[in-house]
């Protein structure tokens, strides 16, 4: 089967240029001004933007064990849906990934079921208990990117030394989710004045940042690779830049919501703005989109966090946290950022593809003859308002609903098949 893009745009992270490009079987063939290729499904790509398929290294999948939430079929419908080829989901399912049983699960279901590549992340600690490190060399034997136990913080500093020393001798990648709970306590927003406003308990921005600051020092010590999830104010991201600068083998992730929502969100209770971290102030925004632009934080991931009606039709101080992210985050990201001028296309690819897939270490995320079409195919001028209802996922926790946003995934690639088109819906 072959495929011909004839005249989109293509935007790798370092250049971008109208052209042909041409797809065989898996793999992109050829690139040039103009191809010929009679036999060729010919998609007329004039006006559209053909980037390397988005990886999103933090999104929750909740197979197995919160089938009511998500499954992996209905998760990697979402991704393909939002322009994502390979996903890394999170190992708080229950039973937790901190075994080669449930890891074989979700990979075997992933195979029959999947939309897109899944790559799971193990535990860092048995049942995320955060007492008893798991089976690490286990975990990577059998196909694990990275460890987290993101959910919760691995509070004891201690443990968490061991097992950045374990990871770096095993050279994986420590995901960290840094929150120390001590001071979040009962929170359930971003502390300050909304907070007070509001008469809902606050999360401090110190929970994150004091955590950030030992995780950092950690690794410095042990040289281990760490990886930050979800940074979301200002002085987490002078952190990591500090820490970057002194040779902390260190790197760190945005999502949309947090570069586009304030906690201005909250007023009037809806629950689907509650999620960890909480949305932050407009200083941290544009603090965070200035760490984006210098190369501070890394890359984009959503944290899909999808959550069932029953987690979430409940008062503000009792619901779970979470935002369902894969279906907005292209056209989050288009019209708060692109739109505003913040970053170019180029930048959207570096941070959406290049970089997330360079930190997994798996070869993906540039467009090249030769490269594994894993491609994304995205009408950046069409506009759209949000309808949770028409999500793909089973969360329909979206603070987006009702806005209108520019931006609209027109095809998603995987391995040179056609996995989802937007007239026709998901096509495997
Ligand atoms: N982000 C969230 O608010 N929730 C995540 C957990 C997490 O990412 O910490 C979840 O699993 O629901
Ligand atoms: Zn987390
Ligand atoms: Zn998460």
């Amino acid at each position: 089967m072959k495929i011909l893009f004839k005249a989109g745009r293509i935007v790798n992270c370092d250049q971008e240029k109208v052209c042909d490009l041409l797809i065989e079987d898996k793999k992109i063939v050829a690139i040039a001004d103009e191809i010929d290729a009679d036999d060729a499904l010919v998609i007329d790509a004039r006006g559209l933007l053909v980037m390397p398929g988005f990886v999103d290294m933090h999104c929750h999948l909740r197979d197995p064990g919160y089938e009511y939430k998500e499954t992996i079929r209905t998760g990697t419908m979402a991704a393909a849906r939002g322009g994502f080829t390979t996903i890394a989901c999170m190992p708080n399912t229950n039973p937790v990934v901190d075994n080669k049983v449930v890891l074989e699960y979700i990979k075997s279901k992933a195979v029959r079921e999947g939309v897109v590549n899944v790559l799971p992340i193990g535990a860092i600690t048995k049942g995320l208990n955060g007492e008893e490190l798991s089976e690490m060399g286990e975990l990577k034997e059998n196909g694990v990117v990275a460890l987290s136990d993101d959910g919760k913080s691995v509070m004891n500093a201690g443990l968490m030394k061991r097992a950045l020393s374990y990871a770096r001798m095993l050279d994986m990648l420590v995901i960290s989710h840094c929150e120390d709970v001590n001071i979040t306590g009962e929170g359930v927003m971003n502390s300050g004045y909304m907070a007070t406003l509001l008469g809902l308990k606050g999360m401090p921005a110190e929970a994150e940042e004091v955590m950030i600051s030992r995780d950092a020092i950690l690794a410095l010590h042990t040289g281990a690779r760490l990886h930050i999830a979800h940074v979301s104010t200002k002085i987490s991201t002078d952190i990591i830049r500090w820490t970057k600068k002194m040779g902390v083998n260190i790197t760190a992730e945005v999502t949309p919501h947090h570069l586009s929502l304030t906690e201005e969100e909250v007023d009037g209770y809806n629950t689907d703005t509650k999620v960890n971290p909480p949305l932050r102030t407009r200083e941290d925004i544009m603090a965070l989109i200035d760490g984006l632009k210098d190369g501070t934080i890394d890359c984009i991931a959503t944290d899909h966090a999808p959550h069932g009606i029953q987690d979430k039709n409940v008062e503000y101080a009792r619901a779970a946290f979470g935002i369902s992210g894969f279906e907005t985050a292209f056209s989050v990201i288009n019209t708060y950022l692109v739109e505003k001028k913040h970053i170019d296309y180029k930048d959207v690819v570096r941070l959406m593809s290049t970089n997330p897939a360079k930190i997994l270490g798996i070869d993906r995320g540039y467009i090249k003859e030769g490269a594994v079409a894993d491609i994304v195919l995205v009408d950046p001028e069409a506009a759209y308002v949000v309808d949770k209802n028409k999500f793909y996922s089973k969360g329909k926790n979206t603070p987006y609903d009702g806005k209108v946003l520019k931006g609209v995934i027109k095809m998603t690639l995987v391995g040179g098949k056609v996995v989802y088109n937007s007239e026709e819906g998901i096509l495997c």
